[in-house]
């Protein structure tokens, strides 16, 4: 049975996908990754295992591989304690005492499907895996993966609240890979560090709901027209569907998301072990727009979402963005919402 270890504070080095820094971890946690044996649960959990706030590994899914995958990562040489749970007659266990929840459980796309042909498959998933972390966990910090995840936050968040366990600030749409991709091609066009890179993406993560604000990004790309930024918003917005094209049927973007996820879940690590000022965006329930979920820069602290930091002044090209996002968002939360109370 897992119990929180307390560690004496030292001082430490972690990587934290963009940035180098130092941190003093005097609290360890458990994580369990639901869908570990996937294309990105593999790469997330061996990512994962390298993180000095973990103490204890629970990797879970459905496939006959999922034991030998927690063998096979117990053997690096590094503290956290890893654990196999392969099959739902062990997800209750896996998940009891998590302090976070990563789920990139589910189906991912082929060429020629957009993220919501994804739902049908994907929607029971998360919501049964949302009723076990109501049922053993309520307070652990849960993040979500798994397309669509415009309406799959809302799915969890129902079930949560149905349970009478849901806090909005411990359930979380995982966007990072859209800031990563971001910073990745803005560090390419002009020649940087791409770690050296900030920019908020916000809105969702499908298509027109990726919002990519490059009038705030930190160098400002350099672009000078107008038709430049839009194609590079463009790119953004379609960089999932560019990793499934260049795949063709072998799935969609795994190792990417896997140092984007473990770079989130950094971030909830920090913030639950009392660090301030820890930033980065995710998908959350909202009232800045009209829309319910809404992603933007976030700040992190020990009960999850700390602040919400909204997404300052846009430009007028951005506004016609965001006023485009609205109405699918909405389409998207509602398909969630009526998934659960149907
Ligand atoms: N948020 C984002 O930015 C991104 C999201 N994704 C999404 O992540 C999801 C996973 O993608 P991949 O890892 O490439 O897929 P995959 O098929 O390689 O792995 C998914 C894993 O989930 C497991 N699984 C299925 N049902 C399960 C259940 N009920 N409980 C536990 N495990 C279960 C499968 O056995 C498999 O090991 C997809 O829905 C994909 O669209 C992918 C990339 C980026
Ligand atoms: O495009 C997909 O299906 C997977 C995904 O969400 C991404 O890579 O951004």
């Amino acid at each position: 049975m897992f119990s929180r270890a307390v560690k004496p504070v030292v001082t430490v080095a972690i990587q934290n996908g963009a940035k180098n820094f130092s941190t003093s971890p005097e609290m360890l946690f458990k994580v369990m990754v639901a869908g570990a044996a996937g294309g990105i649960g593999q790469p997330l959990s061996l990512l994962l295992k390298q993180n000095p706030l973990v103490s204890n590994l629970a990797l879970y899914d459905l496939a006959p591989v999922t034991p030998g995958v927690a063998v096979d990562l117990s053997h690096m040489d590094t503290p956290a304690k890893v654990e196999g749970f392969q099959g739902a007659d062990k997800l209750d266990s896996a998940v009891k005492g998590a302090d976070v929840v990563v789920i990139p459980a589910g189906v991912p796309r082929k060429p020629g499907m957009t993220r919501d042909d994804l739902f049908n498959t994907n929607a029971s998933i998360v919501r049964d895996l949302a009723e076990c972390v109501a049922r053993n966990s309520p307070k652990a910090i849960v993040a979500i993966i798994t397309n669509p995840v415009n309406s799959m936050v809302p799915i969890a968040s129902e079930v949560l609240k149905k349970a009478g366990v849901y806090d909005p600030n411990r359930v979380l749409g995982v966007t990072t890979l859209d800031v990563v991709r971001a910073c990745s091609f803005i560090g390419t066009i002009n020649g940087v560090d791409p770690r050296s890179v900030s920019i908020p993406v916000i809105g969702g993560h499908s298509g027109v709901t990726i919002i990519p604000l490059l009038s705030q990004a930190n160098p400002k790309p350099k672009i000078s027209d107008q038709g430049k930024i839009e194609a590079l918003t463009k790119r953004i917005q379609e960089a999932g569907t560019e990793v499934v094209k260049a795949k063709a049927g072998g799935g969609s973007a795994t190792l990417s998301m896997a140092w984007a996820g473990a770079r989130l879940t950094n971030a909830i690590l920090r913030g639950l072990n009392g660090e301030s000022n820890v930033v980065e965006c995710a998908y959350v329930k909202s009232d800045l727009t009209e829309a319910t979920y809404f992603a933007n820069p976030l700040v992190f602290g020990k009960g999850g979402v700390a602040k919400n930091l909204g997404y300052g002044k846009l430009n007028a090209y951005e506004q016609a963005l965001l006023k485009a996002a609205i109405p699918e968002l909405k389409k998207n939360i509602a398909v969630g919402e009526k998934f659960v109370n149907k």
